[in-house]
This record gives C-alpha cells, sequence and structure tokens, in this order.
C-alpha cells in the first residue's frame, strides 16, 4: 500500500436483530483481537425475513429471505463481510460470494425453556395437550412421532418476542423448542430446562455455528477470515452442509416429479393439500 492511501476499514453487516449484532460483534472482536493493527467496522440491515412476521416461514420461499439484500450490500462493496448464522445459510451461494470463514461451534442441540411459573423441566414432564412452540418443521416432524400427545403450534418472531410469547399470561404455550446456541448467546441460558439430544432431535444442519461471507476476489478478506476459522466446526458444518445439498436435490427431483405426473403417478405420495409426502 502506497503511504498517502489510507488504511481499508473492514466493514462487518448482518441482519439487525438483537442477536445478529451480538453474533457480528463476536466476529468483529475476534478480528480485531487478531488483527490489533486494522480497523473494522459494523453495519445492521433490516431483510425481507425481517418485514414478514406473520406467515409461516416454510411458506414464505426459502432461506435467502435473509440474506438477499445484504449479498447485495456486500456485492456492491458497501461492506465487506457478511456475518451470519451458519443454518441460516443457503447450500448454495450466489456468483462472486463465499464462506470466507467459520467461527468455533456453541453447542449445536435445541434446548426447551418452559412458560415461566410452570415447574416442568422436559417434554416428557408435559400433560397431554400440552402446547409446544416451535416454527421448525424439522423440530415438529421428528417430536410429533415420539410425542403424539403435545401440541406443536408455530412460533414467529425473533427470541425476545418469542420469549415474551411465551411468557405472557393468556400464552398458549407451555413451552418452546429454540437453538442453545441463540439462547446462551442472547442471555437466555438460565431458562433453558433441558436439551434435545439425537436420537430423540436431530440439530439443524451448521446450527450453532457462525459464517463469515466475502466477495470471492477479496483476497484480504479471506486471509483474515482463515485466522479466526475453527477448522474442526468448518469440516463438520462442511459434512453437513454437502448431506443437506443432497437431500435438497432429491427434494427437487420430487416437487418435479409431482408437477409432472401429479397425483395420479404411482410414486407420488398423496397427502393433504397436495404436496409430495416424498419431500
Ligand atoms: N431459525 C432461526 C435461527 N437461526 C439461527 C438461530 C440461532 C442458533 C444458531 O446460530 O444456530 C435461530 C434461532 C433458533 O432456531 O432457535
Amino acid at each position: 500500500m502506497a503511504a498517502s492511501e489510507t488504511p481499508r476499514t473492514i466493514t462487518l453487516a448482518s441482519r439487525a436483530s438483537q442477536l445478529a449484532q451480538i453474533q457480528t460483534n463476536i466476529v468483529r472482536d475476534a478480528l480485531a483481537k487478531a488483527f490489533p493493527s486494522k480497523t473494522f467496522a459494523t453495519s445492521f440491515m433490516t431483510t425481507a425475513g425481517d418485514h414478514n412476521q406473520s406467515q409461516a416461514l416454510y411458506l414464505l420461499g426459502g432461506k435467502s429471505l435473509w440474506t438477499k439484500e445484504l449479498e447485495v450490500a456486500l456485492k456492491e462493496g458497501v461492506v465487506d463481510m457478511l456475518v451470519h448464522s451458519y443454518k441460516d445459510v443457503p447450500t448454495t451461494l450466489p456468483e462472486g460470494c463465499e464462506i470466507g470463514g467459520v467461527l468455533e461451534r456453541e453447542d449445536p442441540v435445541d434446548s426447551l425453556v418452559v412458560k415461566k411459573g410452570l415447574e416442568f423441566k422436559t417434554l416428557e414432564d408435559l400433560p397431554d395437550g400440552s402446547v409446544v412452540g416451535t416454527s421448525s418443521v424439522r423440530r415438529v416432524a421428528q417430536l410429533r412421532r415420539l410425542f403424539p400427545k403435545l401440541v406443536f403450534l408455530d412460533v414467529r418472531g425473533n427470541l425476545n418476542t418469542r420469549m415474551a410469547k411465551l411468557d405472557a399470561p393468556d400464552s398458549p404455550y407451555a413451552a418452546l423448542i429454540l437453538a442453545k446456541a441463540g439462547l446462551v448467546r442472547l442471555g437466555w441460558g438460565s431458562r433453558m430446562t433441558a436439551d434435545l439430544h439425537p436420537p430423540t432431535l436431530y440439530h439443524a444442519v451448521s446450527q450453532g455455528a457462525l459464517a463469515i461471507e466475502i466477495r470471492s476476489d477479496d483476497t484480504e478478506a479471506r486471509e483474515l477470515c482463515r485466522s479466526v476459522t475453527h477448522w474442526q466446526t468448518e469440516w463438520q458444518c462442511a459434512a453437513e452442509r454437502a448431506c443437506l445439498r443432497v437431500l435438497e436435490d432429491i427434494e427437487d427431483h420430487w416437487v418435479r416429479h409431482v408437477a409432472e405426473c401429479g397425483a395420479a403417478c404411482p410414486a407420488y405420495v398423496g397427502r393433504k393439500g397436495g404436496e409430495c409426502a416424498g419431500c
């Protein structure tokens, strides 16, 4: 760098939710510690996923809801690094963007949080008909089999909103299931009464890990990211994401198959609403 050039400020960006801001600050602090002579800034943005809080998540159309606006800012060079919960990052990134670094993972499990004032601790403790809040198809699909007498109900909003919905005196929920990592990072750790481990509940792909997305042509950003990367987490998440990509290909195949053949096809396993149960 020529002596007259001003040193580059690296700007880290994420969604504006409290959890996203905490996560971005974790990455900024790790980078600032590794590179004390460099300048790092943060920028927080509202995304399409934040605007639509009422519709069920699985109807909203894909995980890129939370990343699209941020990726535009990254590509335009308005910001230099995006900090994501790795589990919210689609398995295929846009042309010109890549994951440059992955920080050490928190415990990836999901945890149970029981409504204030109730003394139940586990899913087994909850009386028949209790309402458990989660907006995750993954969690409901796994738990409905093991706990047929519990009622699983959608709950939306950021983590603080969900906790307020749980504890409201007129709330229908007896408990929520949330990712432990998010709860811990937001300081709600003391409210968790049980961790849900496999084979009861398998966590989401890359849950608990933070990923840094960069422009593929930004060699400086890539070097900075390498220094804060926890290679074991990176490998674990790479393996999990590779499995997910295969499953997504199978799902695409089925959706196309149903669109072309419809319910008349012998391979189509019909379900209410005409969705493909093979997915
Ligand atoms: N689904 C939204 C989401 N995306 C990332 C986290 C926090 C946990 C993480 O970083 O993996 C959460 C909350 C949750 O699932 O309870």
